[in-house]
């Protein structure tokens, strides 16, 4: 599991550090594994240390203090180092010695932007977490030529003006490749957009203890999601495994009900049941699955419904699944047609999957706000509705109604946007679902197979949704290890 903390929670955790260690000892520990990963950067792009041009982007803070002290090791070695001052007065001491000690020169902010040129590396130290808001005016012109230059950037524990608790970006920030960051991931680190502008990240263990549950955002790796997956054992049969309903598709989108059942079928449900209009579109395409006439009420038993892809306007199916004793996953139409109330006061879990658009509808507010404030976003709507959100996108966030830890999906691609990708990632969760895996599990496990199969269905090249159905088998052997 990778896991993101708040900076009120790092900052708590380093102060308790700090109290038991010499003075400086965290910011030398920070500075020594920011200077390692540097010279291996240089390494790629300058052939050696040795020789190589490196500018430092100082800010007034302890940010700017690692970048000094990592500016002076790299010094040492022999870098050409140049230490870009944006408060000259405010620049961390300690750091500004060490580096004019080892060789290393500075300079004021205007006549920067041609060293920054030049150089094979520049350093980001403007801002850390104590940053507020995306960059003061000064500090712009040298990220835009850091931006324009060959030069490798890399963002000392975040790029400068990223808002390191949401993934907000508001105004300018640096773009970096490579983000060195210390303690502990942050939440920005981890969700667009702001991940998009960290590159590559690394982390750098400086000894801070952080307990699980105390983290704002978890990102399932391989392992974790190959202890969800439900395997079947000897005494399954089709029903132990779970069935699940399906309740989407119309005379007008067909095609939507075959793609949820398509990854439906490989989620792990031991059966689909399929109700709705589309019956024989969807046996055509799978045989295998158990279509029935009647409305969902007499479908026969289910573990879990998936209701709404391709739904129109059929409000009445969304009402009769809603009233179900079972965990039910909404989706496209069905969030819409979906009664508020029905929705919080039902029992049994639920889990909603709006794309932006869908959840600024639900929202109240532009699909751009949701887009730039993912984390609050899906929060915002599991508080509301009292169920599991997904809320799909560049970054997946699946928050619970109870808060704690956000799920963040890392797998996903942008070939997944698709027509009916979406489609299938519903089949898909609301089948884990059907299994008996929590809300949470159930989402944040299918947006990782989905991302994987997307992956694995593209290979840098368009793909179609039932492309990315026919690839979830290949996902699910991939994280097994098999
Ligand atoms: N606290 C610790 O124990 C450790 C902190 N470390 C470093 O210290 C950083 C935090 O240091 P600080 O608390 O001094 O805070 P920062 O250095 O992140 O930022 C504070 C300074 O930046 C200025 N600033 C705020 N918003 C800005 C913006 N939008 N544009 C430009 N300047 C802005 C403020 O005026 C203030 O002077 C971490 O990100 C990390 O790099 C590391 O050395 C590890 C240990
Ligand atoms: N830029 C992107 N990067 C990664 N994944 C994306 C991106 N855009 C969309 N996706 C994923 O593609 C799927 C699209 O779903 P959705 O918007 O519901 O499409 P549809 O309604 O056509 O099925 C979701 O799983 C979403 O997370
Ligand atoms: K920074």
């Amino acid at each position: 599991m990778r896991t993101a903390y708040s900076v009120e929670t790092v900052r708590n955790a380093e102060r308790e550090l700090m109290a038991r260690l010499p003075e400086g000892a965290l910011m030398q520990r920070a500075a020594a594994g920011l200077a390692a990963a540097c010279a291996q950067v240089l390494g790629r792009v300058a052939g050696r240390v040795y020789g190589s041009r490196v500018v430092l982007l100082v800010g007034s803070g302890d940010n700017g203090g690692d970048a000094l002290y990592a500016g002076a090791r790299l010094a040492r070695r022999g870098a050409g180092v140049t230490a870009v001052l944006l408060a000259p007065d405010r620049a961390h001491g300690g750091g500004l010695a060490a580096l004019r000690r080892a060789g290393g020169r500075t300079m004021s902010g205007e006549s920067a932007p041609a060293d920054v040129a030049r150089a094979d590396l520049v350093l980001d130290g403007i801002v850390g977490i104590g940053g507020k808001g995306g960059l003061r005016e000064a500090a712009v012109p040298l990220a835009d030529a850091a931006a324009r230059s060959r030069a490798a950037v890399v963002a000392v524990d975040l790029p400068s003006g990223v808002d390191a608790d949401t993934g907000e970006v508001r105004g300018a920030v640096v773009r970096a490749d490579l983000t060195v960051t210390f303690g502990a991931h942050k939440p920005g680190l981890l969700i667009d957009p702001a991940r998009e502008y960290a590159g590559a990240v690394r982390l750098v263990d400086i000894g801070l203890a952080l307990p699980a549950e105390a983290a704002e955002a978890e990102a399932l790796q391989h392992a974790d999601v190959a202890l969800l997956l439900p395997v079947p054992g000897a005494e399954s049969d089709k029903y132990r495994r779970g069935v699940v309903g399906v309740a989407a598709g119309s005379a007008r989108y067909p095609g939507a009900a075959v793609l949820a059942v398509a990854g439906a079928l490989r989620g792990g449900a031991g059966a689909v049941r399929y109700v709705g209009p589309a019956g024989d579109a969807v046996i055509a395409r799978f045989p295998e699955t158990l279509v029935s006439d009647e409305g969902p009420k007499r479908a026969g038993r289910v573990q879990a419904w998936v209701v709404g892809p391709g739904a129109g306007d059929d409000a009445s199916t969304v009402a009769e699944v809603l009233a179900a004793e079972v965990p039910v996953l909404i989706d496209a139409d069905g969030l819409r047609l979906a009664d508020p109330e029905a929705v919080r006061s039902r029992t049994a879990p639920t889990l909603m999957t709006p794309h932006a658009g869908e959840a600024a509808a639900l929202l109240g507010v532009s699909r751009e706000e949701v887009e730039g404030a993912r984390l609050s976003s899906a929060r915002e709507l599991a508080a509301r509705y009292g169920a599991a959100v997904l809320l799909k996108g560049s970054t997946t966030v699946v928050a619970s109604p109870d808060g704690g830890p956000v799920r963040v999906n890392a797998t996903g691609t942008s070939w997944l946007a698709t027509a009916g990708s979406g489609d299938v990632l519903s089949g898909l969760a609301g089948s884990l679902l059907a299994t008996g895996l929590p809300a949470l599990d159930a989402g944040s496990t299918a947006a990782y197979l989905h991302g994987l199969a997307g992956r694995l269905a593209a290979r840098g090249a368009p793909a179609g949704a039932h492309d990315v159905a026919k690839a979830i088998p290949a996902a699910w052997r991939d994280v097994r290890g098999d």
